[in-house]
């Protein structure tokens, strides 16, 4: 087996620290090990969204050359598709440490003011969902941004003064699933967003060959094209499907990663053809079956199966939408015929007229 160590993380130099991750919208804390194991942790081990790469590449190329700290970086996009990882990145490659919070740990001005003024010159700052800081910290930290500089209040009432603390400077990396909700004032003081889309089959494939030699296991290529197609274009659905697969090698089969395996893990794990898995399809069979296929509001679809508000429209929609199987409307959300088809009903005819033409058998075609 060709396990490379100097490709082990775990090996790592504590520039990261694993158990500094704060948020992991999909996992036990025993997934979080194991996908902080997995992680590239420089940015030519990072295979996908070449746009992005590129460009930070770059951008921390140039400032490692100035002996500067490079403008602060923001990373959107769904989860999964190495946010994170990233910024993990970043401070491996600008060689500084990292230091982790998010904004939910962030309720209070005081909270930011604390971890801003113990930072060292050149630290990477890095905010997890920067979309939930609270108002008053989100201000302090466009002056924090911009002129490195906090205002400490002493004192309360009429008798509080603002003292002025220099800081040194940082690099702010942001991180984000929801970009549209950032003020513009915040927004506008990253010199360089990233937007993370979902990745291409092949580079699933690269990520998954990765961290089967991470994780110890032969795996043929065919398993692996098989996994990689129903991942859903995420990096980390990719590598969870790849340990389930793993699972069910070692217990049912022999041990090695092949299609067999593959195929009878992810039918026992509900990932169907199309790479939809248990949420997406709850949501279509919703829409269709319950709603006749809308308009139909997000927190009304939301109620329906089960789920946060937000983890209907940060996790299954995009893919759904994506895909061709959901259209967003000012009135609703649209099932389109694919959807109804990926179902095995028939789209009522009639009602949804103006949909675009969806790829599939002729029942699809309305008019
Ligand atoms: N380009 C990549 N190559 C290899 N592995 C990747 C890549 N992108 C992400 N991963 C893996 O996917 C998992 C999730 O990545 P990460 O935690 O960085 O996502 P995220 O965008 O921060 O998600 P969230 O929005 O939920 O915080 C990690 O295990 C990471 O190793
Ligand atoms: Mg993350």
């Amino acid at each position: 087996m060709r396990v490379a160590d100097d490709e082990d993380p775990r090996a790592g130099d504590g520039s990261y620290d694993a158990t500094a991750r704060i948020v992991d919208a999909g996992g036990t804390d025993d997934d979080t090990t194991v996908e902080a194991a997995l992680r590239p942790r420089r940015l030519d081990e990072f295979p996908g969204q070449p746009k992005v790469r590129d460009q930070l590449g770059l951008v921390l190329e140039a400032a490692r050359r100035r002996g500067a700290a490079p403008d602060h970086v923001l990373l959107s996009g769904p989860p999964g598709l190495g946010k994170t990882t990233l910024a993990m990145i970043v401070a491996a490659e600008l060689e500084q440490p990292i230091r982790v919070t998010s904004g939910p740990a962030i309720q209070h001005a005081g909270d930011l003011a604390s971890v801003l003024s113990s930072l060292s010159e050149g630290e990477v700052l890095f905010l997890d969902e920067i979309h939930r800081m609270s108002r008053p910290a989100e201000e302090m930290l466009y002056l924090a941004m911009e002129d490195f500089r906090v205002d400490v209040v002493v004192g309360k009432g009429p008798g509080a003064t603002a003292i002025p603390l220099e800081l040194p400077p940082f690099t702010v990396v942001g991180a984000t699933t929801r970009a549209g909700l950032l003020p513009a004032p915040l927004r506008d003081r990253f010199g360089f967003t990233g937007h993370l889309d979902f990745y291409e089959v092949a580079d699933l494939e690269r990520i998954l060959a990765r961290s089967a030699r991470l994780l110890g296991v032969t795996a043929d290529d065919d398993a692996l094209a098989e996994i990689a197609l129903r991942s859903r274009g995420t990096p980390r659905i990719a590598n969870r499907l790849l340990r389930r697969v793993r699972d069910w090698a070692q217990v049912h089969g022999t041990g090695q990663v092949d299609v067999n395996a593959a195929q009878a893990a992810l039918a026992l794990f509900d990932v169907d053809e199309a790479g939809l898995d248990r949420l997406d399809r709850a949501v279509l069979d919703a829409l269709c079956r319950r709603f006749g296929g809308g308009p139909v509001g997000l927190s009304t679809l939301a109620v329906a199966v089960g789920e946060e508000t937000d983890t209907v429209e940060t996790v299954a929609e995009p893919y759904l939408v994506r895909q061709g199987y959901i259209v967003r409307s000012p009135r609703g959300r649209i099932a389109t015929p694919a959807a109804w088809q990926h179902l095995g009903l028939t789209p009522p005819a009639g009602e949804q007229v103006g949909l675009p033409f969806v790829d599939g058998p002729d029942t699809g075609r309305l008019g």
